[in-house]
């Protein structure tokens, strides 16, 4: 059967149980530097994010945002706490399970996309699904297309990376961070990068796709028009939440 004649089955229709708690970390611990650069970034934060509702962690530079994000994303490892992805404390987990529970539950957006320049905009969307391989191909051709069109870039799916202008591959970025349907999005200056107009499109997305899919959405932001309108703000100073 053709992906096309067989489009309806193959898009892929998420869950949405909004409200879930998604992702939830307990009194995390990270320094980081040696010596007498070292320094105590987190101290016992805790955070909660839950299935269709965005939230903004703002603070002065320093403070420790991005280091919590990246923890949040198993991309770096606490000295101390919890982390709770998908009913289970994966803190401490092995590299294997870290890396395959960021490929189904965790899409990362960041201000640089870190698209694969010598890719299609429809590649780079395939990859995470290549990687976990949980559908079959066709299903996932379908898929990255739907995203593609959702994200307004259904007449460039063939258009290499470098052919996309800043706002079109923070796009293309978006659609493959909602590739493998996560039930957490992490966006570090998602819009950091773009002017006032890409950077309202690429929120609007952002938010608009991630609430249809039922994720919970965490984005560092040091813009406060975008921190408002977010479900929530959490206001990080020296390393815990002043909130
Ligand atoms: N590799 C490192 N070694 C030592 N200190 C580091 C290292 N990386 C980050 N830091 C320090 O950790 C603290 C927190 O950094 P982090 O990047 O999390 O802050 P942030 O709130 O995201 O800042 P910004 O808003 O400027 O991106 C800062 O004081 C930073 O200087």
């Amino acid at each position: 059967m053709s992906a096309i004649n067989n489009k309806d089955n193959n898009i892929i229709q998420p869950e949405n149980p909004a409200g879930e708690v998604a992702l939830r970390c307990e009194k995390l611990v990270r320094h980081l530097g040696e010596g007498e650069a070292r320094v105590h970034v987190l101290r016992e934060v805790s955070f909660s994010a839950r299935r269709g509702s965005v939230t903004a962690i703002v603070g002065p530079s320093g403070c420790g945002k991005s280091t919590l994000l990246y923890l949040l994303g198993l991309l770096d490892r606490p000295e101390g706490g919890e982390i709770w992805i998908g009913g289970r404390d994966v803190a401490q987990a092995g590299d294997d399970e870290r890396t395959a529970i960021r490929n189904e539950h965790i899409g990362f957006v960041f201000q640089f996309h870190f698209l694969l320049p010598e890719f299609t905009a429809l590649e780079n969307v395939m990859l995470p699904m290549n990687r976990l391989g949980r559908w079959p191909m066709a299903k996932r051709l379908d898929w990255a297309r739907h995203l593609l069109d959702a994200v307004g870039l259904g007449a460039k799916t063939h258009r290499l990376a470098t052919q996309l202008s800043g706002g079109e591959q923070q796009r293309v970025a978006i659609a493959r961070a909602l590739a493998n349907q996560p039930s957490i999005i992490l966006a570090d200056e998602p819009t950091g990068n773009l002017d006032v107009k890409n950077s309202a499109i690429v929120f609007d997305l952002l938010t608009r796709l991630a609430k249809e899919n039922g994720q919970a959405i965490t984005l560092v932001t040091h813009n406060p028009e975008i921190a408002d309108r977010c479900d929530r703000i959490r206001t990080m100073r020296d390393g815990v939440f002043i909130d």
